[in-house]
């Protein structure tokens, strides 16, 4: 099959590659040009493990171009993977894919066969349906589910083992409005093995909040119930592995610590909370979920300063910069507020992180990068930010460390440790 792929982020990228290694023939667009020239020389516009490899074995099947329509054209297929970032009021701010939307229609103006857009993006329960159908019949002049296909099939992707999840999916949610698209998109994932999911479109859209969403909170819960274990003298692990194996709830993304950042979880359950009052709902739960998750890094904040209570001019490390490992992405990474704190507080910071000191340091140019994570445990204490595979091998003797994400090795070997929840 021909693909379109507009938005050459992680999802874009990693959903053109992967399709492109099952055979497919994909031409990329963005309105970043540096990332399309990335593409066109055979590196990834992102860091993810793995991606480079497939980029290369796949080359003769990835094109890019920067003419959106003649893409369109020229092929059988566009998924949208555009962002679709929070407003200042948490909404979603649809701009880019409406954006995205206008250029397709014109690309279906001139088309004589029947052309089908899927949003892979994340998006609000009625979006495609609503706006993004409305621009595109607007600028093709063109009647959707009719003259043209639309549909939504959301992305569950981790980044950092976002080609494994691509490849290897729990569930695959196809939504449609029309039969023809229906069919493209059963013949696309044919040879996937899991469960899909074929489904209106609204409703594609709203399995995806409702996952993130649940996963979110089920973070927030094991945080909560660990803020509380701690103070009781219970290792909040133990409580979890105890509770995740009942078959009802399962032992994933129990584990505690400084709460969840990246560039979907607080950014999907604020676009719901959101979207939901709109419709004069108040989802209580998610309101909570967000207030434990703020509050967590600044637990961690307040573990050191009980400890050095004047940290003006007191050396500080931060171990682990990316919002997760094996990502240089810091989208709302939980060091952020930490290391904010500890500005405010006018402590002298010295930080490390394997991939994601260059991304961090366009929003903190002020403080200093280590060139190993060993130079940063000199500091007067030293705070865990990431749980980098690369910190579970270091010693930690003589160091002072205050742990937001469980790193055995530091529990081990330093001199003071304390953890956030346990
Ligand atoms: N990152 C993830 O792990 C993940 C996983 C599942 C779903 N999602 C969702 O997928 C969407 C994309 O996320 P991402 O992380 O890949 O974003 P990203 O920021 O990495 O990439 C988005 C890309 O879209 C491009 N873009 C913006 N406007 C455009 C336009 N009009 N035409 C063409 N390109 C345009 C940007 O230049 C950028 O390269 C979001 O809705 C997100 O919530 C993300
Ligand atoms: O038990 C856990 C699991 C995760 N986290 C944190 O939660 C955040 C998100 O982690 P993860 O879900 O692994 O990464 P993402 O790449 O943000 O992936 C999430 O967001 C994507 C975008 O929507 C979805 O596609 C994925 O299914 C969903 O897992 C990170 O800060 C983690 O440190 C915890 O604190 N405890």
């Amino acid at each position: 099959m021909k693909i379109s792929i507009v938005g050459c982020g992680y999802v874009g990228t990693v959903t053109g590659v992967c399709f492109a290694d099952f055979g497919h023939d994909i031409i990329f667009y963005d309105i970043d040009g540096k990332k399309l020239d990335l593409l066109a020389r055979g590196e990834a516009p992102i860091y993810e493990p793995s991606l480079d490899g497939l980029i290369r074995k796949n080359r003769e099947h990835l094109v890019t171009t920067p003419d959106l329509t003649a893409a369109v054209r020229d092929t059988d297929i566009t998924f949208v993977c555009v962002g679709t970032p929070s407003r200042q009021d948490g909404s979603i701010d649809l701009a880019y894919i409406l954006s995205a939307g206008a250029t397709i229609g014109e690309g279906l103006q001139e088309m004589p066969g029947f052309h089908s857009i899927i949003v892979k993006s994340t998006v609000f329960p009625g979006s495609t349906e609503g706006p993004v159908r409305s621009v595109i019949e607007q600028e093709s002049g063109k009647q959707a589910f009719v003259d043209f296909g639309l549909g939504s099939n959301p992305e569950f992707l981790r980044e950092g083992n976002a080609v494994r999840d691509f490849c290897e999916p729990d569930r695959i949610v196809l939504g449609t409005g029309d039969t023809r698209t229906a069919r493209m998109l059963g013949n696309l994932y044919a040879s996937f093995t899991c469960p899909k999911i074929e489904t209106s479109i609204r409703t594609a859209e709203m399995i995806k909040y409702a996952s993130n969403a649940f996963l979110a909170t089920k973070i927030s819960f094991a945080n909560e119930i660990g803020n509380l274990a701690k103070k009781l003298g219970i290792d909040s692990e133990e409580v979890f592995a105890g509770v995740g194996l009942d078959s009802r709830i399962g032992p994933a993304f129990f584990r505690t610590g400084i709460g969840f950042g990246g560039s979907c979880f607080p950014k999907d359950v604020r676009a719901l909370i959101a979207g939901a009052g709109g419709h004069g709902e108040d989802l209580h739960v998610l309101h909570a979920a967000l207030r434990v998750n703020e509050d967590q890094p600044l637990r961690l904040f307040r573990l050191i300063q009980a400890r050095i209570p004047d940290l003006k001019g007191r050396r500080i490390g931060i171990l682990g910069l990316a919002f997760k490992p094996d990502t240089d992405d810091v989208r709302e990474s939980r060091a952020i507020p930490i290391v904010r704190a500890l500005l405010d507080a006018g402590a002298d910071i010295i930080a490390y992180d394997p991939l994601a000191m260059e991304n961090f340091a366009a929003l903190f140019p002020q403080i200093d990068y280590a060139p190993s994570a060993r130079a940063v445990l000199s500091a007067d204490a030293v705070l865990i930010t990431t749980e980098w595979e690369e910190f579970e091998h270091l010693d930690y003797s003589g160091a002072t460390v205050i742990d937001g994400r469980r790193i055995a090795a530091a529990s081990r070997t330093a001199e003071i440790y304390e953890g956030v929840c346990w």
